[in-house]
């Protein structure tokens, strides 16, 4: 094995800590990279500001060319660009899409059409955006079992409550799925493979923007919110910055302006909310550094089992706040203890006589919450 720590690697270390920008990594030299520009080009898009990079910490990201100012437009990508369930509509699905009853939620219309874009390879028109998807993802759900019980206890259980969501969409999307096979010349079931769901699942999940669409009679009820931009959707998460993202209607771009300026070869970041770090890893499969929204969640064992055993009223007071929804979602912040967590242990600490008093307190404060 070669011997590590020697003179030159050391001096390598030092410039590489004086010099950060030496550790990016500029990709737009990369074919596929070339091949979504032209894309984007055909489709009135030319940036300014943006550069793909991969970066020491983030990986794959966007990186600035100038320096930004708060209040400067990041990036516009004209509508043209986005895909949303208005281009599935218009697409070969939009007819299947029309006859299904009950009618296919908006996000089942862009999982199927992402995965039979995917399947089209050479022949689909998204193949350039396509080809910069990830292959895979590293959200809870399309982790092994033996993995996701290494979690946090809290975080286990919703990561399970994951996996049965995507597995019963998985389910109850069959039938979709066997409509469309007059589509194909292979059997639908090994396009439209449960794998194959799941990746279109967290490619809408963990890159789509919120963009509210029109309710129609083609698609289910559900809120129709999700819009896949290429190119736009490279920038990663910093819970430090603040952004304005929104689609323009006069401009018909969706827009991004930063409100936190950003050196000339900084890694661009956008926020993704103010999430913690179970919300960041079970959404979007990753927990950032230093997220001041990081909190460690309080189960009910750990409640039960810090608290006086003798209590004979422990069994009232659980059920008790289970009735006013406090069991979950108990947090330790930066802060200490959040307003949910203090006002369940205020009820689990009160005597019997004034347990009555209490239950009336927490329906009293959950209402003026
Ligand atoms: C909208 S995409 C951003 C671009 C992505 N990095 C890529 O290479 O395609 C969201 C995904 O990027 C990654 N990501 C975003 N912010 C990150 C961060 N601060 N640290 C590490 N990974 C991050 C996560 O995998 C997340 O699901």
């Amino acid at each position: 094995m070669k011997k590590r720590g020697g003179r030159t690697s050391r001096i390598r270390r030092r410039k590489l800590l004086r010099n950060p920008e030496s550790s990016r990594v500029n990709e737009s030299y990369k074919p596929e990279f070339i091949e979504l520009k032209k894309w984007l080009k055909d489709r009135k898009f030319e940036d300014a500001n943006l550069i793909p990079a991969r970066f020491p910490g983030t990986g794959r990201g966007l990186m600035s060319k100038t320096s930004l100012q708060a209040g400067q437009m990041i990036i516009s990508l004209p509508e043209s660009c986005l895909l949303t369930t208005d281009t599935v509509i218009r697409s070969y699905l939009g007819a299947y899409i029309a006859k299904w009853q009950p009618p296919p939620s908006p996000l089942l219309a862009l999982c199927a059409f992402l995965v039979s874009e995917k399947h089209a390879g050479n022949q689909s028109p998204w193949k350039p955006y396509l080809e910069v998807l990830p292959e895979a993802y590293t959200c809870p759900v399309c982790l092994e079992p033996e993995v996701v019980n290494l979690l946090p206890r809290p975080l286990k259980a919703k990561a399970r409550e994951q996996r049965t969501h995507v597995r019963e969409f998985f389910t109850s999307s069959r039938g979709f799925f066997s409509s469309l096979q007059p589509l194909f010349s292979q059997a639908v079931e090994s396009i439209f493979s449960h794998s194959a769901l799941l990746w279109a699942w967290c490619t809408v999940n963990t890159r789509a923007v919120y963009m509210k669409r029109p309710p129609r009679p083609c698609l289910s009820a559900e809120p129709d919110t999700y819009a896949l931009a290429p190119y736009l959707d490279l920038l990663n998460h910093s819970p430090r910055v603040q952004v304005k993202a929104a689609f323009n209607e006069e401009t018909r771009c969706y827009e991004i302006r930063t409100a936190t300026s950003c050196r000339k070869h900084e890694e661009v970041f956008i926020c993704y909310g103010p999430h913690d770090n179970h919300r960041l890893l079970l959404e979007y499969g990753f927990v950032p550094v230093r997220n001041p929204h990081a909190c460690v969640y309080v189960s009910e064992d750990t409640l039960v089992k810090y608290l006086p055993s003798t209590d004979k009223q422990m069994n009232k007071k659980i059920s008790i706040l289970k009735d006013h929804d406090f069991i979950e979602n108990l947090t330790f912040g930066w802060d200490g203890p959040s307003w949910r967590l203090l006002t369940a242990l205020k009820l689990l600490c009160l005597e019997a006589e004034e347990l009555d008093s209490g239950r009336k307190t927490t329906a009293r404060s959950q209402h003026e919450k």
